[in-house]
């Protein structure tokens, strides 16, 4: 079978608009069997919390740091998705965290404009040499509160960030200007689709309204060498046992392990 590589043009593209919409990065097979363990997967549902935002809407996820044998694993684990991240961050990558979210129909928050560097700087990460890769595993659109991104916002720099109910938000005067000058995207997917974005990309979303979930894989990876200077954090500075792309659909492996170090909900811990 042939699998997505990203290439140099890729590299070139995702350097310039700070993010890279990948098609059919996994195939309808990969896909179905992702989300059909997702939302069986009764450890995950035990290990989610919520987030309100503004209208008292809540998302709902499971955060955790260390890559095992678990399906969501083996796909962060991938060639594809470790080389092209590689090559996105010129260097070798580690896996910071991923989190499951799920959005469902008309419950499920907006998330406010943020650059996920806005988070991870508190958490001691000193360069922004760290990227999220999101995986749709359902389609996602305008009406089920797809992700939006502000075109080449990454090349701003890092904006400052502050409490917006139960979030973070980047400060919203920024924002306004940023959108004024530049290119504001809707990014529908297919599921399958995958969306490597920069950490300084300014992105948010809308509520769920519509009657169908929005759910989504998002893997953030991290430049090895890019250790923070504090937390007791390691997984961001592990290599990654990277596994061959058709390990996803021929292994038996299911939904992740009651003992993977999940981060249950601290609502003054910064890390989103
Ligand atoms: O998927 C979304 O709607 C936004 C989530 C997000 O940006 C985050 O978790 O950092
Ligand atoms: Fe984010």
């Amino acid at each position: 079978m042939d699998y997505k590589k990203l290439n140099l043009l890729d590299k070139i593209k995702f350097d310039r608009d700070g993010y890279l919409l990948v098609k059919a990065m996994l195939n309808k097979d990969e896909v179905s069997k992702l989300h059909e363990i997702a939302i069986n997967d009764k450890v995950i549902s035990d290990k989610s919390y919520d987030r309100g935002d503004a209208n008292g809407l809540r998302t709902k996820l499971a955060l955790w740091y260390s890559l095992g044998d678990d399906a969501y694993s083996l796909l962060a684990r991938s060639e594809r998705i470790v080389n092209g991240v590689n090559l996105l961050l010129e260097g070798e990558s580690a896996h910071f965290h991923s989190k499951l979210m799920q959005k469902e129909p008309k419950v499920g928050g907006a998330w406010e404009w943020h650059q996920d560097y806005g988070y991870w700087y508190r958490d001691g990460f000193l360069f922004p040499q760290m990227l999220s890769v999101l995986t749709a595993l359902t389609p996602s659109t305008k009406e089920n509160g797809c992700l939006q991104v502000i075109k080449g916002s990454h090349l701003m720099g890092r904006i400052d960030h502050g409490f917006s109910g139960e979030q973070v938000g980047a400060s919203q005067e920024r924002v306004d200007e940023a959108i004024k000058r530049s290119e504001l995207l809707y990014v529908e997917m297919e599921a399958g689709d995958t969306l490597f974005f920069h950490s300084n990309t300014l992105h948010r979303s809308d509520a769920n309204n519509s009657d169908a979930p929005r759910w989504s894989l998002i893997s953030a990876y991290n430049l090895i060498t890019n250790k923070p200077y504090k937390g007791d954090n390691t997984s961001s500075t592990t290599p990654i046992e990277v596994v061959k792309d058709d390990v996803l659909l021929q292994s038996s492996s299911e939904g992740i392990k009651e003992d993977a170090n999940f981060l249950l909900k601290k609502p003054d811990k910064i890390i989103i």
